[in-house]
This record gives C-alpha cells, structure tokens and sequence, in this order.
C-alpha cells in the first residue's frame, strides 16, 4: 500500500490551547515474534489524534507501545521534550493516562474507589486520599455522568457504564496525554458524542489525546489529526478532511463508500455503499 502523508498538516491543531507535543518515531512492536506495528511514525501537537484501521491492524499494539505497556522493539516516544519511556512508571502515569478496551479490572471495587486510583500516582506511597483528591474523582465521575454510581460495584455495571469509568479514572489521572482505546466501544450515541466532545474540550484545555477509533465518520467528526494504520504500518496521515477520501476507505477496508460533506462543518461523512445502493 502507498504511504500518504499529509505533510502540511501534520501536528495541526484547532485547540486553543496548544498541548505538549508528542513525537512518535518510527514505533515498532513485535509480540509472539510477530512485527504487528512497524516503522510507524506520527506528532501530535495538541488536540484530537484518531488512529484508524482495520481490526488487527495495530492500534492497540501502538498505544501500548507509546504509553510502555508493551516495549517498544526499537524507535523512540518523546513528550514534551522527554524521552517518555525512559521515565519511571510512576513519573510517566503522572502525565499519561491510558483507557484501554478491557472492562474486567478493578471487580472487586467499589466504582469510587476505581476512579480513586487515577490519584495514585500524584500521592506519596502510604498518604491517604485528601480533599482535593476527594473532589477531583467526584468532578471526574460527574464529568461523565456516573455520579450516582459511586457506592456501586464495579463489577456490577454494564460494559457502557464500565466504559464510562475508565474514562473517569483517567480523568482523576489528570494527565497532559491521554491515550484512548476505543473510548466509544460499549456507549449509546449519545455517550459516544459525550466522550468525543470531552476529548476536544481537554484538547483545548491542553491535553493532547490520541484514540482508537473504528468509526469513521466519529474520528472525521471530533480529529484534528488521523492516522490510518493496515498490517501494522502508516497508510495514510493527516487532517480527515483529505485523508478520508473512498479510495481510501476501499484501499484500507476493502468497502465501497460515499465520502459526502457535513453541512455545517463541512467534515467526511462516510455513507457506505450496501447491495442497494451499490
Ligand atoms: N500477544 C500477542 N501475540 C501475538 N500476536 C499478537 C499479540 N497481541 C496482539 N497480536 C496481534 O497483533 C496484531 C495487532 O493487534 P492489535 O490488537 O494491536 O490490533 P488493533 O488494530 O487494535 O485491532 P482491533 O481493531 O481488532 O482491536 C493482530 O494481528 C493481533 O492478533
């Protein structure tokens, strides 16, 4: 596959505030011997990056790579001027916060006491919670709405609900880089649009996030910056606008799509091509 890159917008940003930059060089991953991301190179400057791609082709595997959940086999991440993943797990959880897709930890918690270890890293070992780290995991469950889940257990709510805690205990993390694997996975639309917004206001507040996401016309949507990744390598980079096209989409997915206009934003909307209306 060609690899196109849309040099001139590369690290652009709506964001009003302009978040620390992070530098992904040539990131390669290998996992059962296999190189399942490869040679994959992308900055962000701020705002909204969406990673794209097919299932397998290696999403997960780059976010992990870039927050040191998996090693990198070779290549470098820099944040804000650092070599990210040469810092200590604790300084790096203080800037980097990760939703990852798996829904099943922290069962035996309570929902408050879940969001309660994004402080973690920002107390010293044996201090307890304060006041201010109290108010910090309240605001973040009101800030997606399971406030009136706090005394739950965690084991006891639906996976959009589990989805939507995750996304609070990163939020208590209060981290200048978010990474998000498939933040949306489990939520009605209207959470989804919920968490999409959320992600351009941190943006603009200085958060620099990257996600996976699998909906084209949602990463079109709320990314300032996509990348499109198929077997493990970069096909494509740049703003939505002219990276979405339906030769893209064809290349990548191998689906028929119209690639039409939002009316007021002016962003893709992918219409994808059924047997009736191919
Ligand atoms: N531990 C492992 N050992 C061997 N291969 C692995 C391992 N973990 C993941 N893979 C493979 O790495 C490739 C990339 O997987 P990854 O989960 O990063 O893809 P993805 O783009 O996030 O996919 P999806 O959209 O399905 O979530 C896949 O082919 C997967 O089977």
């Amino acid at each position: 596959m060609t690899s196109r890159t849309d040099a001139a917008n590369r690290g652009s940003s709506n964001a009003s505030v302009e978040g620390a930059r992070l530098e992904v060089r040539d990131a390669t991953v290998v996992l059962g011997g296999q190189r399942v991301v490869e040679g994959v190179s992308f900055t962000a400057a701020g705002g909204v990056t969406a990673l794209i791609g097919p299932n397998g082709a290696g999403k997960s595997s780059l976010l992990r790579g870039i927050a040191g959940i998996v090693p990198l086999a070779s290549g470098s991440v820099r944040f804000d001027g650092a070599d990210l993943l040469g810092q200590g797990r604790r300084a790096r959880a203080r800037a980097v916060a990760v939703v990852e897709q798996e829904l099943s930890s922290e069962v035996a918690l309570s929902v408050r006491a879940a969001v309660e270890l994004g402080r973690t890293p920002h107390r010293s070992l044996l201090a307890t919670a304060t006041a201010a780290d109290d108010e910090i995991v309240a605001s973040a469950l009101r800030t997606v709405g399971m406030e009136g889940f706090a005394e739950r257990p965690f084991d006891s709510l639906s996976g959009g609900e589990r989805q939507r805690v995750h996304l609070a205990r990163a939020l208590a993390q209060q981290p200048r880089l978010l990474l998000l694997d498939e933040p949306t996975n489990h939520l009605d639309i209207r959470a989804q649009l919920a968490t999409l917004g959320l992600l351009r206001r941190l943006s603009a507040e200085g958060v620099t996030a990257v996600a996976a996401l699998h909906d084209l016309t949602l990463a079109a949507g709320y990314a300032d910056h996509v990348v499109v990744l198929a077997g493990g390598r970069t096909v494509a980079e740049g703003d939505p606008r002219s990276v979405l096209t339906a030769d893209l989409i064809h290349e990548v997915y191998g689906v028929s799509a119209t690639v039409l206009q939002h009316p007021r934003s002016g962003r893709p909307l992918i219409a994808f091509d059924t047997e009736e209306t191919a």
